[in-house]
């Protein structure tokens, strides 16, 4: 069996530390062939006919599954070319005309963007970059009165900055981000910042963008945008949020960044295109979904560590950890047996937390498999001159390149945890830009699209959380 998966243009997919003795053997991997050739047949069903098997929306009706279309901007895609023209002239024109942007959006309507900002604004993004772009904030993912205070108190300031020095006021752009349009974070946000920067006329200019569903036309957000004549931007039917980051609500963040966003979609196409079929030693998402679901099944692995050695990328960790955990924490399986499938995702950033997490995932209970995620062209940038020739225990340290210790401290984990026949897989990417995170994002939505057809449970739905919606609905009328 193949251990390792290079995709030619950067992206590899390291498996070998998930086999051997005491993890998953080739003979358990051959006894699920039908069911891998099954799930094979399941995802190229929803690519090629957009249906998932017994997939119904929040109402009860059949919903179409369109995120494996996303990559091929065209007319059977939510993505078209117009779109992508009008999402790039409104980020050219929004950095031209505004001070500040504050993108109001939870879940799937905010982590997918958040990952873009952090690699888009890190001095090692190898990609496209905006040359000035107003200041950005996400607001909109809590409803945490300290943080919305946070930002509050840096609008002002630099509100008065700017007609102190500018004799002007300071223009910013609202952008609630939701696809139902009555989420509590993003509305109780909009609603704040709106209020607060109407109420303040002297000092704030106000814009409005909103990335709603437009075929709700009575949606809250839907009947603002027409009343004020702000652009509005669709969330489209058949991409839920925790699939939506190459659909409007991650790419409208991309836009103000600058991002090349068809950059973005092409490496996402050529890993979909990559990923196809019911060969695991060709299709590196569904060899990591066979291994993650036979961890899980079959060797108590419920626990998914997903980490990157890099600072930059936590928020690529909490993006997967929606995806991971809504897609595949399940009570019931699609005939509707009780099996209560999932697997607990869980951040750690390397090496930061190998001196927090490390202790735990070596010698703690036998319940995880290790995400590992590394990036070259990090390597060979920063070097560390020893300044204390005298300091014998520094030695080690001249001349070091900092980048090649991160990646020694990780291929040490490996090591450690492989010597105890601990799970874990790597993924590295040659560089990070438009091209690698479309990607490494399309990598990941089809490991969890496979792995729920392997699972047979429901990738596309989140009954789960109406639960404490409407029980938090009832309270808030009552307050
Ligand atoms: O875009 P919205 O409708 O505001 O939804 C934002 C988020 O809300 C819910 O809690 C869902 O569980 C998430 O899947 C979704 O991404």
């Amino acid at each position: 069996m193949q251990e390792t998966i290079v995709f030619s243009k950067g992206f590899s997919y390291h498996a070998a530390n998930m086999l051997g003795e005491g993890r998953i053997s080739p003979e358990e991997v051959e006894a699920l062939a039908p069911r891998i050739r099954q799930a094979a047949a399941g995802v190229e069903k929803i690519r090629k006919e957009g249906w998932a098997k017994n997939h119904l929306s929040k109402d009860g009706n059949p919903e179409p599954i369109f995120f494996p279309r996303l990559p091929y901007p065209g007319s059977d895609s939510p993505n078209t070319p117009e779109l992508l023209r009008k999402l790039v002239d409104w980020g050219a024109k929004t950095r031209a005309e505004e001070d500040a942007v504050v993108f109001c959006g939870v879940g799937g309507s905010y982590l997918g963007g958040k990952v873009l900002y952090d690699c888009c604004t890190s001095g090692y993004w190898a990609g496209q970059t905006a040359a000035s772009r107003p200041e950005i904030f996400f607001a909109g993912n809590n409803v945490d009165p300290e943080d919305a205070e946070g930002i509050r108190i840096r609008l002002e300031a630099m509100a008065r900055a700017c007609r102190e020095k500018q004799g002007r006021r300071l223009r910013v752009l609202l952008v609630p981000i939701s696809k139902s349009g009555t989420t509590l974070e993003p509305t109780a946000a909009f609603l704040y910042f709106y209020g607060l920067l109407q109420d303040q006329g002297d000092l704030f200019q106000v814009d409005g963008t909103v990335v709603t569903d437009e075929r709700m036309e009575q949606g809250p957000l839907n009947r603002l945008a027409r009343k004020h004549g702000w652009p509005m931007f669709d969330v489209p039917n058949g991409v839920g949020g925790r699939f939506s980051v190459l659909s409007t609500p991650g790419m409208i963040v991309g836009a103000v960044l600058g991002m090349d966003l068809p950059e973005l979609l092409r490496g996402a196409r050529e890993m979909d295109q990559a990923c196809r079929g019911d060969r695991l030693d060709t299709n590196p998402a569904l060899l990591n979904a066979v291994l993650k679901f036979l961890g899980a099944r079959d060797h108590g692995a419920v626990t998914e560590v997903f980490m990157p050695y890099a600072m930059r990328l936590k928020a690529l960790g909490e993006w997967y950890v929606q995806l991971l955990a809504e897609s595949l924490g399940k009570r019931k399986d699609r005939e509707g047996n009780t099996v209560f499938y999932g697997r607990t995702p869980v951040v750690a950033i390397g090496t930061t937390d190998m001196h927090a997490q490390t202790q735990l995932h070596q010698d703690g209970r036998r319940d995880k498999a290790v995400q590992f995620l590394f990036i070259d062209s990090w390597k060979g940038r920063v070097k560390i001159r020893n300044s204390f020739p005298e300091i014998g225990e520094y030695a080690k340290y001249a001349g070091l390149d900092m980048g090649r210790a991160l990646e020694v401290a990780m291929e040490a984990n490996e090591e450690a945890l492989a010597s105890d026949r601990r799970m874990n897989a790597l993924i590295r990417l040659s560089e990070l830009n438009e091209y690698s995170l479309g990607q490494l994002f399309f990598f990941l939505m089809l490991s969890i699209a496979y792995e729920g057809e392997l699972a047979d449970v429901d990738a596309y739905d989140q009954p789960g959380v109406e639960i404490y919606k409407r029980l938090m609905g009832e309270k808030l009328k009552k307050r």
